[in-house]
């Protein structure tokens, strides 16, 4: 579902991703783990097409980024760092908005509106402001918006910052559902080695390169410690 090869990208003299080279099947629940500055955010740019990279190429359900920008970034759906909704509109209309980005018809978008809201248990918020909205239900509100494409490959960079543990599990939750119930493939950007280690596979990023990919446990047994966070640990610092 996503293929990234040699991937580089530089700012200036600084190198924020050496040649990266990894492959996502469909089905699959990724986390990304990295510390600060480890290149998590400028794969993800790289990735929605807001930055072009230096080198090498990414494949989204087989398409180039480079070659057919449009076509393959219809494919993805992400949550971003920062919180990109607009405050001042109703939750419906930030939805309906980016379905009609997408060129749903009226009544699949109001269906998958409904029925996103509904799962993630929002449903009572669609006609508030998002202003008025918790940071969690804003979180969740930018998951519906993601998943409401039915994307392949859905991206999410550290979605969940400043969230308490049980919005975090309500978000995990509904991430895993989503897997389950249409195989999209997920890259789940994180430096939380708990987050990490409720992930099918593992992918340790440090200096924009690549030192373990594997299973949790696999992981931490190729960085040469009996748990995860020790191993992550002892490999970035
Ligand atoms: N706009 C920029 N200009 C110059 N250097 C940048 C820029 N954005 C990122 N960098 C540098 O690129 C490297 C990778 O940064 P990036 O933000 O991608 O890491 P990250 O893993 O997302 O970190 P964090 O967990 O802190 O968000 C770092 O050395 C950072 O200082």
């Amino acid at each position: 579902m996503l293929d990234i090869q040699s991937l580089t990208k530089r700012y200036g003299e600084r190198t924020a991703l050496a040649g990266l080279s990894v492959s996502l099947p469909a089905g699959q629940f990724v986390a990304l783990l990295g510390p600060n500055g480890a290149g998590k955010s400028t794969l993800f740019q790289v990735l929605t097409g807001l930055f072009v990279a230096d080198g090498g190429d990414v494949q989204v359900a087989g398409l180039s980024l480079h070659r057919h920008a449009v076509k393959a970034l219809a494919h993805i759906g992400v949550v971003f760092q920062q919180m990109s909704l607009d405050l001042d509109l109703s939750v419906r209309r930030n939805l309906q908005f980016h379905a009609d980005l997408h060129g749903l018809p009226g009544a699949v978008a109001r269906e998958r509106i409904d029925a996103g809201c509904q799962a993630l248990g929002t449903a009572a918020d669609l006609d508030r402001p998002v202003r008025e909205l918790s940071g969690g239900n804003r979180r969740k509100v930018e998951l519906v918006r993601a998943l409401l494409h039915h994307p392949q490959l859905l991206l999410m960079d550290e979605p969940t910052v400043g969230l308490d543990p049980k919005s975090r599990r309500d978000l995990l939750a509904a991430v895993r559902a989503d897997v389950a119930a249409r195989g999209t493939a997920v890259l789940w950007a994180t430096h939380l080695v708990e987050e990490a280690e409720a992930a099918d596979r593992v992918l340790v990023l440090h200096k924009g390169r690549l030192l373990a990919d594997g299973t949790p446990a696999r992981v931490a047994e190729q960085l040469g410690a009996p748990r995860l966070e020790e191993a992550f640990i002892k490999a970035t610092t």
